[in-house]
């Protein structure tokens, strides 16, 4: 039903699992003995997380925050709320963020400073979506799933006034959806 408008599917269900299996082996190379928390951001970084954590063979722990940049639409409002904290403390903690998407960086250029200014002692990002071209701010994540072009993507997250986050991949939608009411 929801593939009726969709235009074009970028990244498939069985690339997603192949992206959260290389990604979850990197991060248990790279924190041996390290016990890392594993910070999920809200709405959009829980099907990704769900997937994530299945391939990381580490004692860790996930805990959820809620940032909230876009509002109305596909515009960045270049604001950025927190409008669900953690409940614990990430002082002396290896964190590793865990996106949908990195698109402008403000998002993760906030939390991440937060983060450190809590007092935790390091923090990586790892994001099922990179997408340089959106940037307005610098960023880097550490680790990237797949790096796309400066296109509004939805699904596996991802949304579009509250709706797709729950298609099993990740497209474009039709321009016959925007001009809808
Ligand atoms: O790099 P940026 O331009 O800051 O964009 C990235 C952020 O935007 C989206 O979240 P949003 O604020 O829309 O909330 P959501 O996860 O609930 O959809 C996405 O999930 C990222 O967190
Ligand atoms: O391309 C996008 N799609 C949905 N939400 C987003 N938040 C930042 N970029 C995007």
């Amino acid at each position: 039903m929801l593939e009726k408008d969709i235009e074009r599917i970028l990244v498939d269900q069985d690339e997603i699992i192949e992206i959260s299996k290389r990604l979850g082996k990197q991060i248990t190379e790279d924190y041996q003995n390290k016990k890392p928390l594993i910070i999920g951001l809200l709405n959009g970084c829980l099907p990704f997380l769900a997937e994530l954590i299945k391939h990381i063979d580490l004692y860790c722990e996930y805990e959820l925050m809620s940032v909230q940049s876009y509002h109305g639409g596909t515009k960045s409002v270049g604001n950025v709320k927190i409008t669900k904290d953690l409940d614990i403390s990430v002082e002396n903690r290896h964190v590793i963020i865990a996106e949908d998407i990195v698109d402008t960086g403000r998002t993760i250029n906030v939390v991440k400073d937060l983060l450190l200014y809590r007092g935790a002692a390091s923090v990586e990002v790892v994001t099922l979506l990179d997408k340089p071209a959106g940037r307005v701010e610098p960023f880097i994540p550490k680790y990237i799933g797949v790096t796309i072009p400066k296109l509004f993507v939805v699904g596996f997250g991802l949304d579009y006034e509250g709706f797709y986050r729950n298609t099993p991949y990740v497209g474009i939608l039709k321009e016959s959806v925007y001009n809808k009411d």
